[in-house]
């Protein structure tokens, strides 16, 4: 049965089809302030985006997404903790059924409300198929949403939404400069870790921003009237699409900044 993020089929069963998922570099994980060490050798992250390459806002019965056209290295990451040059692919947040919750990383124990995802892959590999399962063939730039204000940047997604309600619609969507989305600082945290949903390849270099972004509760309500399920089927409300942190296990997490 197709993995998902009620009791039958979430985070707690996905080691039945998916034995990865107690592997040493799981993700999320609880970020500690007082865990993470700052290393001065990081650079700081240089994300070159062009909004000519946003193509589309789907939803895949997960979350939603917009996809980027990546036969070019229009929009790019390089720099950070990674080396060489990692092309955009795709866009996607993860969100709760009440604000208490929703993100996949917390800090120091700490939930946000949603968290986004900027997927990235390394140019080394031809593809983001190829790269999905190579140690290094994946970055992905968390960043967190917290109750504030109305975000205007939002407003673009949130008026696509009525068109992909369900699973499996989509719809275009050009000229979507994801910068908009970025927080103003771009500290960050950086460790070695993996998809958070199947099939939870360990290939994920992820950089996770110190600096939160806002949504107010009404654009939250938005998001909770996506819903998980096909036309056909009974409606499901798409919320706590987010897995819960896993077990640091051997690894060090750096920060960006003192
Ligand atoms: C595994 C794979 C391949 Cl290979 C392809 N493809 O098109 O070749 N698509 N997918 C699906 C995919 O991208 N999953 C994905 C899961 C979690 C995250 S998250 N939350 O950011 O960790 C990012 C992406
Ligand atoms: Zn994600």
């Amino acid at each position: 049965n197709e993995w998902g993020y009620a009791d039958h089929n979430g985070p707690e069963k996905w080691c039945e089809n998916f034995p990865i998922a107690n592997g040493p570099r799981q993700s999320p994980i609880d970020i500690q302030h007082s865990g993470a060490s700052y290393d001065e050798s990081l650079k700081p992250l240089n994300l070159q985006y062009d909004p000519s390459t946003s193509l589309d806002i789907l939803n895949n019965g997960h979350s939603f997404q917009v996809t980027f056209a990546d036969d070019d290295d229009s929009s790019t990451l390089t720099e950070g903790p990674i080396s060489g040059k990692y092309r955009l692919k795709q866009f996607h947040f993860h969100w709760g059924a009440s604000d208490d919750k929703g993100s996949e990383h917390t800090v120091d124990g700490k939930c946000y409300p949603a968290e986004l995802h900027l997927v990235h892959w390394n140019t080394e590999y031809p593809s983001f198929g190829e790269a999905a399962s190579k140690p290094d063939g994946l970055a992905v730039v968390g960043v967190f949403l917290e109750i504030g204000e109305d975000n205007p940047n939002l407003q673009k997604l949130l008026d696509a939404m009525d068109a992909i309600k369900c699973k499996g619609t989509q719809t275009s969507f050009t000229n979507f400069d994801p910068t908009v989305l970025l927080p103003e600082s771009l500290d960050y945290w950086t460790y070695l870790g993996s998809l958070t949903t199947p099939p939870l390849h360990e290939s994920v270099t992820w950089i996770v921003c110190k600096q939160s972004i806002s949504i107010s509760s009404e654009q939250m309500t938005k998001f909770r009237s996506l819903l998980f399920t096909a036309e056909d089927e009974e409606a499901c409300c798409m919320v706590n699409n987010y897995r819960p942190p896993q077990p640091l296990k051997d690894r060090e997490v750096r920060a960006s900044f003192k």
